[in-house]
């Protein structure tokens, strides 16, 4: 039996964002258009002698143990396995904490995928979404691992095949923005119809023609350096910005590396902001 996996944990960004209404339970419906993107946290997951779930990071921010959200995945998984098994889980995180690029998300998917192998569950994809969107919201994306059209509150997941590869620049200003903030302080608007979704886009001008994010409402208000970082990118050559999630991290869209990594060579001038050139995945 294997006794330890490493996992690479991918980040996300939200091409689109739809906010359609509010349940009575507070969370929102939406409808999303999300990427996994090549920015990744390292998750280790063993198992061991010693009973219980220990987790490390390490990070500044993010809990060790039980406030972990990965901790709560080894916990949902050993509690359904009915199994005492001891476990350990390591994360090195690459990804910017409460940035709304869902790294919390991703760690946490990634010790479903993990477990379920580690400790023969054969638990199905469908069956770890599940348990998944108990812990969040994005973490049924991040075990389906596919470019995805997302509805409900984010746990009913379509495939999208076809949108082309695109280098991405991120910009995080660290600042601190909690998701629950922003979506309480969303006003919805009622809307006609929604846009269509295209079933394929010739290249990045194309998703640049869908891109949105009714959240930037709230966020962009509150820190409008985040306007100032997405005409910045516009500046250095991206086809378009945008926020992701909640935010406060602006990505830029690029057709080209070079283009790409000129631009994210500019903005790191800013010693305060996080600067990252990564690919679509
Ligand atoms: C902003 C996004 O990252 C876009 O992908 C997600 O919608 C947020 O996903 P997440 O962080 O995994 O969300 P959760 O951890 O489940 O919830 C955090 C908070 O966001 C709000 N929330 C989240 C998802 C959703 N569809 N509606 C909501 O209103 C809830 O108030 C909740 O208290
Ligand atoms: N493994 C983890 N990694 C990051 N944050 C975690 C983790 N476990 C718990 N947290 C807590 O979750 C909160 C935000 O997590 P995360 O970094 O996933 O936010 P996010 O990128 O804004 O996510 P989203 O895009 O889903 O809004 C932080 O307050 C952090 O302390």
């Amino acid at each position: 039996m294997l006794q330890s996996i490493v996992l690479q944990a991918p980040a996300k960004v939200n091409y689109r964002l739809d906010v359609i209404v509010r349940r009575p339970d507070g969370y929102h419906e939406l409808r999303m258009i999300m990427q996994r993107i090549n920015l990744c946290d390292e998750v280790t997951i063993s198992l061991s002698s010693e009973p219980g779930i220990r987790v490390r990071c390490g990070r500044e921010g993010v809990p060790d143990g039980e406030g972990n959200i990965a901790w709560k995945a080894a916990k949902a998984l050993l509690d359904l396995a009915g199994q005492p098994s001891g476990v350990e889980i390591a994360i090195q995180k690459n990804i910017p904490v409460a940035a709304g690029l869902g790294g919390g998300s991703s760690d946490c998917a990634a010790v479903l995928l993990g477990l379920n192998e580690l400790l023969g569950l054969g638990l199905s994809r469908e069956q770890l979404m599940e348990i998944g969107v108990k812990l969040g919201a994005d973490v049924p994306f991040f075990v389906f691992q596919q470019t995805s059209l997302a509805e409900g509150i984010g746990e009913k997941l379509s495939p999208l095949n076809g949108l082309p590869p695109a280098w991405v620049v991120l910009v995080n200003p660290n600042l601190p923005v909690s998701t629950a903030w922003v979506y309480k302080n969303l006003q919805l608007t009622q809307r006609e119809r929604l846009a269509t979704i295209p079933d394929s886009f010739e290249d990045v001008a194309a998703i640049c023609g869908v891109l949105a994010n009714d959240l930037e409402a709230v966020t962009i208000p509150a820190f409008p350096v985040i306007s100032e970082i997405k005409r910045e990118l516009i500046a250095q050559g991206a086809c378009c910005s945008l926020m992701s999630g909640s935010g406060p991290t602006v990505f830029g869209l690029f057709d080209s590396e070079a283009t790409a990594r000129k631009a994210g060579d500019a903005l790191r001038t800013n010693r305060d902001w996080f600067v990252a050139v990564v690919e679509t995945v």
